[in-house]
């Protein structure tokens, strides 16, 4: 595709709204890679400002709630309701303090998960009803909706051999490897005719990888700003 080198930063000249961008997939298909990746893409030109959000997480009291979130409590379980609703405190705290008034002022974001990995995570692998987590993201974040979604499919036994090689696993990614396939497999239905998402392969390594990232962002830019 020729538009990669000249197209790609002579388009960004005229990037003046802001732009949400979400970088999805089960763990260790490659997101935070990706999200520092693109950051650099867009930087190189320094025509918009970009931040590089994390949901759950980037602001003080969704950082504690992903605390919460990501280590056991000693002698106490955590209901998959309880852990429903604290993903959407992080994520409402995060979508008004943050996200909201970024894009007002046209600056790019950059999210490495949002409302989607919760259809695919407590509703996929929790099996919350989707009607449940849907209702959350209508009374929620009615008007915060991605402009693009690029999700990351790697196989689960892929996904999870690259976090085990990296550091101890955490509450969630102790799951069982049948649970990341439920996860997986309600990405796949979600995104399934969802023009606004794009399917990366991210089998392979993380150089290609980036290479078609770059390849379908390019393209999804061209058609879109
Ligand atoms: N395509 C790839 N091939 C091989 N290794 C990869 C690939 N993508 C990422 N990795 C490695 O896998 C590990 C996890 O990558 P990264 O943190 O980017 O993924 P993630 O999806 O954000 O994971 P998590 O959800 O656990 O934070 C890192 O050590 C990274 O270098
Ligand atoms: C947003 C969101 C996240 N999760 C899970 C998925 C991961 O295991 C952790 C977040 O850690 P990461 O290193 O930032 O990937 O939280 C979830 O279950 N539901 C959600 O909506």
């Amino acid at each position: 595709m020729n538009l990669l080198k000249e197209n790609f930063y002579s388009e960004i000249v005229y990037m003046s709204n802001g732009k949400f961008i979400v970088i999805e997939g089960i763990d260790g298909s490659g997101k935070t890679s990706i999200c520092y990746f693109l950051k650099k893409l867009l930087l190189k030109h320094k025509k918009c400002h970009v931040k590089v959000l994390r949901d759950p997480g980037s602001t003080s009291i969704s950082e504690k709630i992903r605390y919460l979130i990501k280590n056991s409590i000693k002698n106490e379980y955590m209901f998959y309701e309880t852990e429903l609703l604290l993903i959407y405190a992080a994520r409402v705290q995060l979508t008004k303090l943050v996200i909201s008034p970024e894009l007002k002022k046209g600056n790019w974001i950059i999210s490495d998960r949002y409302a989607l990995s919760s259809l695919a995570y407590q509703g996929g692998g929790r099996k919350i009803s989707k009607k449940k987590i849907l209702l959350l993201q209508s009374l929620f974040l009615k008007n915060v909706i991605p402009d693009i979604t690029f999700y990351l499919d790697v196989k689960p036994s892929t996904g999870l051999e690259r976090i085990t090689k990296r550091k101890n696993k955490d509450r969630i990614e102790k799951n069982t490897l049948n649970f990341f396939i439920q996860v997986r497999h309600a990405y796949l239905e979600f995104i399934r005719n969802d023009s606004k998402t794009i399917k990366i392969n991210a089998n392979y390594n993380l150089n290609t990888v980036k290479k078609n990232f770059k390849l379908e962002f390019c393209s999804w830019l061209n058609e879109n700003i």
